[in-house]
């Protein structure tokens, strides 16, 4: 497997009437990690599913969970995602008014931390903790929903991590949420992502395993 372009299917576009199918579907295909959307309807306008979810997705996972947190004071459930089945846990960076002591307590639980900016959250609000960081997340849409359009300035966004990191983590995950489909996914990779999350692309298409494999050989 290399590690350079991982790709993460986001379940939220799956069917929750056969989460166990759609999830046996991803172990079998290219797919790195699964993408598991938390939202709470007050970080975002949406409420998605929150522990029994995960636990199944953990329950019939074969590959890590990738769990993004769009809640406020997340700080509350992060050790309820680990012991849920969370391998990373991506917290937004404007819901965190303490966000080295949030870090801490997921590195604390042994997962992989995140971070994820939204579109209008430039890149250098993260100078002064990327270095204790394992991801950072580049959200390309306004979260909340899925099957939204990717932001363009998301490449620019993309760039400004890379060359963050290639300074002081060379080894980070730099993820990409939001509208990832065929159109755009080669791109990000050649401006640096390393992960991209994708759900209405891969769900939506009429052979969802073939899409993930295009996606990563995009
Ligand atoms: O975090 C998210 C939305 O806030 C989702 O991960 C994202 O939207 C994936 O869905 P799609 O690929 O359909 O845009
Ligand atoms: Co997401």
């Amino acid at each position: 497997m290399t590690n350079d372009r991982l790709i993460s299917p986001s379940i939220l576009a799956a069917d929750f009437g056969n989460l166990q199918r759609d999830i046996e579907m991803l172990n079998k295909s290219e797919g790195d990690w699964i993408h598991v959307d938390i939202m709470d309807g007050l970080f975002v306008p949406n409420i998605s599913f929150g522990f029994p979810v995960t636990e199944v997705a953990y329950k019939h996972a074969t590959k890590p969970l990738d769990v993004h947190l769009m809640i406020v004071d997340p700080d509350r459930y992060i050790k309820r995602f680990a012991a849920a089945g969370a391998a990373g846990i991506t917290v937004q960076f404007e819901a965190c008014p303490n966000l080295h002591r949030t870090v801490q307590v997921i590195k604390e639980t042994g997962c992989r931390a995140g971070v994820a900016i939204n579109p209008h959250t430039p890149v250098a609000m993260l100078v002064d903790i990327i270095g204790e960081l394992d991801l950072v997340l580049v959200m390309s849409v306004n979260p909340g929903f899925g099957g939204q359009h990717f932001i363009d300035n998301t490449y620019k966004k993309v760039a400004e991590v890379k060359k963050l990191a290639d300074e002081c983590k060379p080894d980070l995950f730099i993820e990409v949420d939001g509208g990832v489909d065929q159109t755009n996914a080669g791109k990000l990779f050649s401006v640096g992502a390393n992960v991209l999350v994708a759900g209405s692309a891969v769900f939506a298409a009429a052979n969802p395993s073939a899409m993930i494999s295009t996606l990563k050989h995009a």
